[in-house]
């Protein structure tokens, strides 16, 4: 006789951001979770934003002894402990991680499935040795990092952010493959702690940010470390005494060999749809690969709903978190569906110097047609940024002259991913760049005088000046 289906209430797929759907508003709900690695609580935690930032910190210490000279104070870099670091870091994830797993296990309406969830029908799911169907399924299941198929590129020194984290010891020499958020981060942690570092990056470094902010950072990145572009990974080899041969080629043909005792692999992330099964299921995927959903995060299948890396390019902790308070809310209030909203989504990278960005670039606000004005304010035309002797970084905006209306912002140097986020407020309601300037007091001589200085030298015309 056939064993009737297991039936829930609700499945959520993945246990990142997808883990916070499930509180106390559906104790009355039977719920199905399915999480495919061992390990409990999705990428930020565990491979993401925490310990990446949880290695910034001290790696911000580590490069202020430059910084600090320049200011006629004399630091010496001792040493840095990176097993101790690691350790402690990953001792405070892994708990949390292992607790998380732990206090999801316990609840009574809720069964966690250590496997991988695809579809075997409309809501219909296999999980391992488990099929069931379900009312409503939440597709959660993030993205992964993106490996180029070339020989040599399961050698064991050669690592992704989910690896390089937990390694034993720091190497002499790291070679980084990719020019964006996670190339960035690793070469301000790794150089600051002694690393030698060079950079390979197809198209140049910062792709996609403004390019006022890529050149200028082009510039100090070429400072502290070795940057190649324009190079293809053709294969990876592992040499006599111990260490890897980075194979690669020019657009013309010319053949370059890198000797470095490890690499990072940093070549963007893809979405993490296809072991899923959707087309089983009803769901629709772009051809780059994301989950498509509607303004509610609704999927193309009735019942299914998805949120963070597997349907939204950009690919941020915020934007994930935002999505799965609306899946959250529409999977509550059925007749009183949530919009996720079109909200400038703002962003930072946490190198040396941080970078923070939100709205239009200038090549954006081109490329649509939009009439804008900028304002390039440096960071050593403000008080602090004498107190810091900056002679390097800087803040670029671009308003539009009539409304005086904010259309981006993007920031290199000091405390960035903080001073951006006025910048957000004002974009995501509709605060005017001159009211904005001149309708509060700036703290004095703080750096936020920056962005003060920045919407003042904005030529508006009109009704905005
Ligand atoms: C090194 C690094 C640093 C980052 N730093 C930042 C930062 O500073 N700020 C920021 O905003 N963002 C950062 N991000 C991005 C951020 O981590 C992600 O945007 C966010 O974690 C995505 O959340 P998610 O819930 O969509 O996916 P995830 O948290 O990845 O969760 C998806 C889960 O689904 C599971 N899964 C996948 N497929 C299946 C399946 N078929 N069956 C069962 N389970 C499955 C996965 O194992 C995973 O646990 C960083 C990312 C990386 C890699
Ligand atoms: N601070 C943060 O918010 C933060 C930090 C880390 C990661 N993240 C998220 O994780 C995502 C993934 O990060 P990432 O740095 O891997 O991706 P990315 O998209 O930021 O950068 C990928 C880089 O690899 C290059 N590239 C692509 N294909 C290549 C190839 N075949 N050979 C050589 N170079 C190639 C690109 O030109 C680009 O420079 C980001 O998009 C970001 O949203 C965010």
């Amino acid at each position: 006789m056939l064993r009737p289906l297991d039936h829930y209430d609700l499945a959520i797929i993945g246990s990142g951001s997808g883990n916070s759907i499930a509180d106390e508003a559906f104790a009355d709900r039977s719920i199905a979770m399915i999480e495919r690695n061992p390990v409990f609580g999705g990428t930020c935690i565990n491979v993401g934003c925490i310990p990446t930032k949880m290695l910034v910190l001290p790696a911000d210490y580590a490069s202020s002894v430059a910084e600090a000279r320049r200011v006629n104070v004399d630091l010496s870099l001792d040493a840095v402990d990176f097993p101790a670091m690691r350790d402690r870091i990953f001792g405070r994830i892994d708990q949390i991680s292992e607790g998380g797993k732990e206090w999801r296990s316990s609840a009574d309406n809720l069964t966690l499935f250590s496997a991988e969830a695809s579809f075997v029908g409309e809501r219909r799911l296999r999980a391992g040795e488990h099929e069931f169907t379900a009312d409503q399924i939440v597709l959660a299941t993030g993205s992964s990092a993106v490996l180029p198929d070339v020989p040599g590129i399961d050698l064991p020194k050669v690592h992704t952010s989910d690896t390089i984290m937990r390694i034993d010891e720091l190497p002499q020499t790291l070679l980084i493959i990719g020019g964006g958020y996670i190339a960035t981060e690793f070469a301000h942690i790794f150089g600051s702690f002694g690393v030698k570092v060079t950079q390979l990056a197809r198209s140049g470094l910062l792709r996609g940010q403004d390019q006022t902010i890529i050149d200028r950072y082009t510039e100090i990145a070429a400072e502290r470390r070795t940057l190649r572009f324009g190079q293809t990974l053709n294969g990876i080899e592992a040499s006599e005494d111990d260490q890897l041969l980075v194979l690669t080629s020019d657009a013309d043909g010319e053949q370059y060999t890198y000797l470095t005792d490890m690499v990072l692999v940093a070549i963007g992330r893809s979405p993490n749809s296809a072991d899923l099964n959707p087309e089983a299921g009803g769901v629709r995927v772009s051809a780059s690969g994301y989950i498509e959903v509607d303004e509610f995060q609704r999927t193309s299948a009735d019942g299914v709903w998805a949120l963070g890396d597997v349907c939204n390019p950009n690919q941020l902790k915020h934007v994930a978190n935002r999505e799965a308070r609306v899946v959250r809310h529409n999977l509550l209030h059925p007749d009183d569906l949530q919009p996720v909203g079109d909200l400038p989504v703002p962003s930072a990278i946490f190198g040396e110097p941080q970078i923070a960005t939100v709205g239009l670039t200038e090549q954006q606000a081109i490329a649509a047609g939009v009439d804008f004005v900028t304002a390039i304010q440096e960071y050593g035309s403000v008080a602090y940024g004498w107190a810091l002797e900056d002679t390097v970084h800087l803040m670029k905006l671009l308003a539009d002259p009539a409304s005086g209306q904010l259309l981006g912002a993007h920031i290199l140097g000091p405390q960035a991913a903080s001073l951006i986020q006025p910048l957000v407020q004002a974009m995501t309601f509709g605060l005017g760049a001159q009211e904005m300037a001149r309708g509060q007091y700036w703290i004095h001589p703080a750096l936020p005088e920056l962005v003060e200085n920045a919407l003042l030298a904005l030529p508006l015309t009109g009704q905005a000046r």
